[in-house]
């Protein structure tokens, strides 16, 4: 009855039940729904929602600067030590205090430089120029068994995760986790999601300081050896990275470096780092790929604009750069289509309001209240976008924002963050870009692609996965999107891919 009627928090809007218990909140945390179930709070509630006793979301643009972005006179929104604190010793994603963070920070702003990026596009290449062989010996093996030139039905995720990791661990630890050369996930990474899986379980028991002790007991054995066995790989990554004398400017380059001089992070630090930069460089970028080709392939007229702009635009596969895809300006705007409706991190987890007390999007919080935001759900707004759940790069072209004509001109794309703002703000940006506009540039050239299937509860979304039905543990479950892959056919005015040279 106190927390609903008489708590500093009553007066936001939301259902009485979430803000009388943690219960509700949990429940939808451990079911994977929610972000849905937000969703659907918000909806109703409006852009603020009370969903817990001591936590407001946001799902309003203005929360990205005023809950994220340090201005003057005002105190830092800090991580909050529920979702972000010990074990673990500190490393870049859940460092809390603003100089520890900002010390781990600087020694790794080096590796992610455009000029970095540069040096590491070679790298990135490789791995890509892989990813179209493996997926072109599909289609043909394919054709060869059933005799026909109908390509080869493929769950392309996995494809697009053995990618992302792969490059993660050759940037990273300077040694490739050799998925795409097996045609198989790394036995580590199959059993990353289930690890993120475990801790958005140990959280929720973690909003119960007094079952806290007795419920991390009952936590199986077997699990705790699998988060053991998971660190104890990423160490001895690091120390085989570190004995070797490597000239190339990978990203641990400049930490090793500082590490030698006595300066920058400690071990513990790097290995918790490295750890954590594996899943937050793979995962995500894979997730927003998946769904691209998701929605493109149950759209075959958005899907032929994106591959005449591409094929177009380059006279061989071995033209295909980073300095050149940038230009691509229909891909950027699939890409930004990809990151609105698909955002890997779909809830951006909790701050908390500094003593004393702010203002956030015109509500008064007392400090230490927890704020998060949910860009999922501002990103699906339909006062914020037209046809907001609808996959529409157009939007993002030049000129649809000042054409009064355009139904796109009252978008507001400034409330689209997916790589959040501020000093926590993700570090990975330019390196995510690359990837990106290089696999799918390179995937558009190769292949015709179309939706292999379409899910039997179908109804709007759009691709041959319903995106919105995905569960959300901190990060997207992923589960098979399958697209037919055809060897590209020339159309009128065309090259077919015979007439295309460099091949991966
Ligand atoms: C499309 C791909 C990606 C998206 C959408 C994305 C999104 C995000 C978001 C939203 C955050 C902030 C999370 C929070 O504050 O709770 C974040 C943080 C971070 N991301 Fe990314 N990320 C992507 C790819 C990458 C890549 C490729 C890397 C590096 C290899 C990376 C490294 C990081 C790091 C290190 C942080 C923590 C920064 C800090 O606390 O200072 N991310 N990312």
């Amino acid at each position: 009855i106190y927390n609903v009627a008489f708590h500093p928090l009553s007066n936001v809007p939301g259902p009485s039940n979430w803000a009388a218990s943690r219960i509700p909140f949990i429940r939808c945390l451990l079911r994977g729904t929610l972000v849905q179930d937000v969703e659907r709070l918000h909806r109703k509630y409006g852009q603020v929602v009370r969903i817990a006793p001591d936590e407001v979301t946001f799902a309003h643009p203005d929360a990205w600067t005023e809950i994220l972005q340090p201005r003057p006179g005002r105190q830092q929104f800090l991580k909050d030590a529920l979702w972000w604190s010990e074990p673990s010793p500190k490393s870049l994603i859940n460092a809390i205090d603003p100089a520890t963070h900002a010390r781990i920070r600087k020694t790794l702003v080096p590796a992610f430089t455009s000029g970095a990026l540069k040096a590491q596009e070679p790298i990135i290449q490789r791995y890509v120029s892989l990813l179209i062989e493996r997926l072109r010996q599909q289609v043909h093996a394919a054709e060869v068994a059933d005799g026909s030139t109908n390509g080869a039905v493929v769950d392309i995720f996995p494809w697009l995760n053995f990618t992302t990791f792969d490059v993660f661990g050759d940037l990273g630890f300077g040694e490739s986790f050799n998925c795409l050369e097996h045609s198989e996930y790394h036995p580590w990474i199959a059993l990353i999601f289930d690890n993120i899986k475990a801790i958005a379980f140990v959280n929720s028991v973690k909003f119960y300081p007094a079952l806290d002790w007795l419920l991390t007991r009952c936590i199986p054995a077997s699990l705790k050896k699998v988060q053991a066995d998971h660190f104890q790989q990423v160490v001895d990554k690091v120390r085989r990275r570190m004995n070797w004398e490597v000239t190339r400017e990978d990203l641990m380059f400049h930490t090793l470096k500082e590490a030698k001089e006595g300066q920058g992070m400690s071990l513990d630090e790097i290995d918790y780092t490295f750890a954590a930069l594996t899943i937050a460089g793979s995962e995500t970028t894979a997730t927003v790929l998946g769904g691209i080709v998701n929605f493109l392939s149950a759209d075959g007229a958005r899907c032929r604009l994106l591959s005449d702009e591409v094929r177009s635009a380059f006279a061989s596969e071995a033209e295909i750069t980073l300095s050149r895809v940038g230009g691509l300006e229909y891909m950027n705007g699939v890409i930004n289509e990809g990151l609105r409706l698909c955002p890997p991190v779909p809830w951006i987890l909790p701050r908390r309001v500094p003593a004393g007390g702010e203002r956030v999007c015109g509500v008064w919080l007392a400090g230490g209240t927890a704020v998060s935001i949910q860009q999922y759900v501002l990103n699906r707004d339909p006062a914020l976008f037209h046809d907001a759940s609808s996959f529409v790069p157009e939007r993002w072209l030049a000129g649809e924002d000042s054409q009064a004509a355009s139904p796109y001109a009252s978008d507001q794309r400034g409330a689209v963050q997916a790589f959040s703002v501020g000093p926590r703000s993700c570090l990975g940006k330019q390196l995510a870009w690359a990837e990106m506009r290089l696999i799918v540039a390179r995937l558009v050239w190769a292949f015709d692609i179309t939706a292999a299937g379409r899910e039997r509860d179908g109804g709007g979304g759009g691709g041959a996965l319903q995106w919105e039905h995905l569960r959300t543990f901190l990060l997207v479950e992923k589960r098979a999107i399958a697209v037919r892959l055809r060897r590209r056919q020339a159309r009128a005015g065309g090259r077919a891919e015979g007439g295309a040279s460099g091949s991966a």
